[in-house]
């Protein structure tokens, strides 16, 4: 038998092979990692060459067997003169059978390019939509103009519903729309078999995918159902997928292809500049009642008897700020998740009256919004990602007539949202300070930052004046504040104050580096030369550049967002430390002048049938009603 100390010597020769077995796993694993990213990235590049490929065919021909067909129908049926930007490009590529994602912002027009298709060719459209209320709109303004669709939801009468699912089997059917949910093909045996039929009998045209970015995860909002309809493609094979959306981030378009089998696809893309939007930072004031001033004048003179919506970030402001408007004699209502249904619908169909001038709402008033004549959307706070500003303040001007996208901000704000993106799944800090990036910017062009965010490039004439940086002219040079100095007394403050086992709000610290509030929290140092709103930017400016990390603490009733000293901060006290921030310029804003109504941004682009790109002016459509907004059909 062994000795202890044998058995010893045995272990630890075990324990070191042990450990050479795990250095060289995790090498292994380190190996099978970076192949996977690499992997993704060749598929991704491949997908993309693909997608390039086919976007370089001219898809805007008017030589297509279909073409004199695709004109009439314009013409005859939806009683339009022209196609807008990119609508003849995605009806021809899916009469051609191709699968395709049409990305175009909000407004433009993505209806026509699945519909016009479905009077073109025999047979049926199937078109997927997240909502309810879009699907009725849809249904009531094709009938209206004398086209045959139904749509099928969970609370539809179980007559309508079956003489529906009986259509999809007869072949002598003249349907040409069906509109369902994504929850229909995942949950409806019976729907799916009679759909099948109605493949196997030829009569199965293209199936659209309204909002197709809720596929994704990444998207603003994701509907798990969705992912089901990846299976269409090998269910039904060679029948065209079209999925429009207005999200255009390279991400979430990678794996929409990804969800929906359909990678390397074409992807037919407008511009996202929405040249009739004046874009705007406004300084908030730190009070309430500040706040409903500056909102009171905007509302009773700036846009006097023009309709629009004003964004909060939570039900107690969107409740306080309505009722403090309507104390001042203005007609606004509140919307948010936690009202009824029933007076969520009836507040939105009053404002497409113009009973209401404006909603004060949280963002759960959202996908569904058809209505014009939109003049103004002001966020009362930041939004907590760019894409979901340009979605949100997209509301406005869907006309194509001037209308203003205002945000209210100061730095205080940047936590109240921080700490509710830190708590969700869906946000990141990143994403948001991209947003504050936007807010703190007084010297480059708003549209700038915002093509940049969809990965286009625009130029000054794209913007023509229409945001508050361009409209402003700057007669001084733009002017750089040296932080190197400030820089050090901040990470000094933060220093001490983990000494003293105390944390510091972005309050608190600029309390300290002002010399105000608790004295063992001060620094030693002069107050700085320029005024406390400066400070707030420089906070900003830090945090957003990694010079200042939120360190995020739970109470029982909230989430604190502290503020800590961050990496980029390592070498404040080298000799070489260099951080200079741009100052921003405050452009003058008239709160008690009407708006200007007429300029060159209030014009559409617009794609003829011969592809001469030409500017027109469009009359406001008809007012469009949606009823129900947050339904899911289940
Ligand atoms: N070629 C065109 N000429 C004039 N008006 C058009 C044209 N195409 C669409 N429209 C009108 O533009 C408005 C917006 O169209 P639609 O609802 O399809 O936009 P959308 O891109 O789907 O927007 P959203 O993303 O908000 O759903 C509608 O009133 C529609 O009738």
């Amino acid at each position: 038998m062994k000795t202890i100390e044998e058995l010893q010597n045995e272990l630890i020769s075990v324990n070191d092979e042990l450990q050479k077995v795990d250095a060289e796993l995790e090498k292994w694993r380190t190996r099978q990692r970076k192949l996977h990213e690499k992997r993704n990235s060749l598929k991704n590049t491949i997908n993309t060459i693909k997608s390039e490929t086919l976007a370089s065919v001219d898809w805007a021909g008017t030589e297509y067997e279909w073409s004199e067909d695709v004109k009439n129908v314009l013409k005859e049926k939806f009683r339009l003169k022209t196609f807008r930007t990119k609508q003849l490009s995605a009806i021809n590529s899916t009469l051609s059978g191709q699968h395709a994602i049409v990305v175009m912002p909000t407004g433009a027009g993505k209806s026509l390019c699945y519909q016009l298709p479905a009077l073109v060719r025999p047979g049926l459209t199937v078109v997927v939509s997240p909502l309810v209320s879009l699907m009725e709109d849809q249904v009531r303004s094709l009938t209206d103009k004398k086209i045959s669709a139904k749509l099928i939801t969970s609370t539809s009468p179980k007559e309508e519903t079956s003489a529906v699912l009986n259509m999809l089997k007869d072949k002598s059917a003249t349907v040409k729309l069906l509109y369902v949910t994504p929850e229909r093909f995942a949950k409806s045996k019976r729907f799916m078999s009679n759909l099948q039929k109605c493949y196997t009998d030829g009569r199965l045209q293209r199936i659209a995918i309204d909002e197709v970015h809720c596929c994704s995860q990444w998207g603003h909002d994701f509907r798990p159902d969705y992912k089901y309809l990846g299976i269409l493609t090998q269910i039904f094979p060679n029948i065209p997928i079209l999925g429009l959306t207005a999200t255009a981030t390279a991400h979430v378009l990678n794996d929409v292809q990804k969800i929906l089998n359909i990678p390397g696809c074409l992807i037919i893309k407008s511009t996202f500049n929405r040249p009739n939007l004046y874009y705007k930072i406004l300084e908030k004031p730190t009070s309430q009642d500040d706040c409903l001033i500056i909102l009171e004048k905007l509302l009773k003179y700036r846009y006097k008897d023009q309709s629009g919506i004003i964004y909060t970030n939570s039900i107690k402001d969107a409740e306080e700020i309505a009722e403090g408007l309507r104390k001042k004699g203005l007609k606004v209502a509140c919307y948010h998740a936690n009202l009824d249904a029933d007076i969520r619908s009836k507040v939105h169909i009053r404002w497409h009256e113009q009973h209401y001038q404006a909603i004060v709402a949280t963002v759960a008033f959202g996908m569904g919004i058809d209505k014009p004549d939109v003049r103004f959307v002001i966020h009362h706070t930041i939004s907590k990602s760019m894409e979901n500003y340009y979605q949100e303040s997209g509301r406005a001007g869907r006309d194509g007539l001037r209308a203003e996208c205002i945000t209210l901000y100061r730095m205080q704000d940047i936590f109240k949202v921080s700490t509710m993106v830190f708590q969700s799944s869906a946000g990141s800090t990143d994403h948001l300070y991209e947003m504050v990036k936007y807010c703190l910017n007084g010297t480059l062009c708003r549209r700038q930052i915002i093509a940049k965010h969809f990965d286009e490039d625009w130029g000054d004439s794209d913007c023509n004046k229409m945001c508050d940086v361009c409209s402003t002219s700057q007669s001084d040079s733009p002017k750089d504040l040296d932080l190197r100095a400030q820089c050090r007394i901040i990470a000094h403050i933060l220093e001490n104050a983990e000494k003293l086992d105390t944390k510091l709000t972005a309050q608190k610290l600029l309390d300290a580096w002002f010399l105000k509030g608790p004295v063992n929290l001060r620094h030693k140092g002069k107050e700085p030369n320029f005024p406390r709103v400066l400070g707030e930017d420089v906070i900003a400016f830090l945090l957003i550049n990694g010079y200042l990390v939120e360190d995020f603490h739970f109470t029982a009733y909230s989430t604190i967002s502290y503020l800590k000293i961050g990496p980029e901060m390592s070498g404040v006290n080298n000799d070489g430390f260099k951080l200079k921030m741009r100052v921003r310029v405050y452009s003058h804003f008239e709160l008690s002048k009407l708006a200007p109504t007429e300029s060159e941004g209030c014009k559409v682009f617009e794609e003829t049938d011969n592809k001469s790109v030409k500017r027109k002016t469009e009359p406001p459509p008809q007012l469009k009603v949606k009823r129900r907004l947050v339904e899911i059909d289940d």
